[in-house]
């Protein structure tokens, strides 16, 4: 079971000497180091050789690093990776993915480097025609994860800004079943109103009930609504503990259901009770 925790996950934009530095310390389980739509076109070149000196000299940790190039058939793609790749990354995060070619594509690439072999792809969600793809894009090569880019899915669509989503539902949920399907992370998408605490705890607490691992964050302010809202709650982890310790008992009384809270407790609610237990240890880990 892959307990590592993504509950905020930080864009910075890759030009941005400050920001970067102040990453270091950030309270983020990941960071998507930005060349893409954070990063002016003027400052593209600049930019990649900044974060590529950058990800060598800095140590961001245990968190989760992700570089998001620019598109494949840009102008900027094919040096961003070929820049990048000297750090090494752990990831690239591919935006604009249409279809499965554009990872293998992207893996290619990455397979013909000595520099890359264990660098693993995640994939902007943010076209409908990747929306719709979503299933082949997940099972492509060296796939780890999932990114919701609602801004340009909103943009793609013509949908209106609604605080319910209802209008980008869909797009939102057809990525997130080939996610679980295929055993990758899925990330929810940006609240833009940075300075909106309520406005994000709300979008976060429905990308955790659908079953988002995260959500992607644009400012720092923004970490800890993030961190705690898709982390277990102290209610979860009691539920769980008791659901565990009643099974057990079931078990050993040679049941197979148990009862907790006046709900049925059985075998599959144990595996969601442990992974809830092992993700709340894999926090605590964080924080030693
Ligand atoms: C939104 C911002 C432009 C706001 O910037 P600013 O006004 O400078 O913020 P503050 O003065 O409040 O900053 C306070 C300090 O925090 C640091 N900071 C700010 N943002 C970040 C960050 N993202 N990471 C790390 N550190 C950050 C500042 O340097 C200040 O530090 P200090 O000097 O020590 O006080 C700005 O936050 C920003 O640029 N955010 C990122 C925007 C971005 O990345 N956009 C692209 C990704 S969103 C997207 O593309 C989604 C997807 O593709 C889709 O389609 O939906
Ligand atoms: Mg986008």
């Amino acid at each position: 079971m892959d307990t590592r925790p993504f509950r905020s996950v930080l864009y910075i934009p890759g030009s941005k000497e400050r920001a970067l530095e102040k990453a270091t310390g950030l309270a983020a389980d990941a960071i998507i180091f930005d060349l893409e739509d954070a990063v002016a076109l003027d400052e593209k070149a600049r930019a990649r050789r900044l974060l590529a000196e950058t990800l060598q000299s800095h140590d961001y940790g245990t968190r989760a690093k992700l570089v998001r190039i620019n598109a494949l058939s840009s102008e900027w793609g094919a040096d961003d990776l070929d820049v990048i790749a000297q750090a090494q990354p752990e990831a690239i995060l591919l935006p604009k993915v249409d279809k499965a070619a554009d990872i293998e594509e992207l893996a290619r690439r990455l397979d013909a480097s000595p520099h890359t072999a264990d660098t693993r792809i995640w994939a902007m969600m943010e076209s409908p025609l990747g929306v719709l793809n979503a299933h082949a894009i997940a099972c492509a090569p060296r796939m780890a994860g999932f990114i919701m880019g609602t801004n340009d899915l909103a943009k793609d669509m013509g949908c209106r800004y609604r605080a319910d989503r209802l209008p980008l539902m869909m797009s939102l949920q057809l990525p997130l079943l080939a996610a679980k399907a295929a055993g990758i992370v899925a990330i929810d998408g940006v609240y833009n109103a940075f300075k909106d605490e309520d406005g994000l705890r709300a979008e976060c607490e429905q990308g955790r009930d659908m079953g988002f691992d995260g959500k992607t964050l644009i400012h720092p302010a923004q970490l800890s609504i993030a961190n705690a809202v898709f982390a277990p709650s102290e209610a979860e982890i009691d539920l769980a503990q008791r659901q565990i310790a009643a099974f057990d008992a079931a078990t050993a009384r040679g049941e197979g259901v148990a009862v907790v809270d006046g709900k049925i407790v059985e075998n599959l609610h144990i595996v969601s009770a442990q992974q809830i237990l092992a993700k709340a240890q894999a926090i605590a880990e964080l924080t030693e």
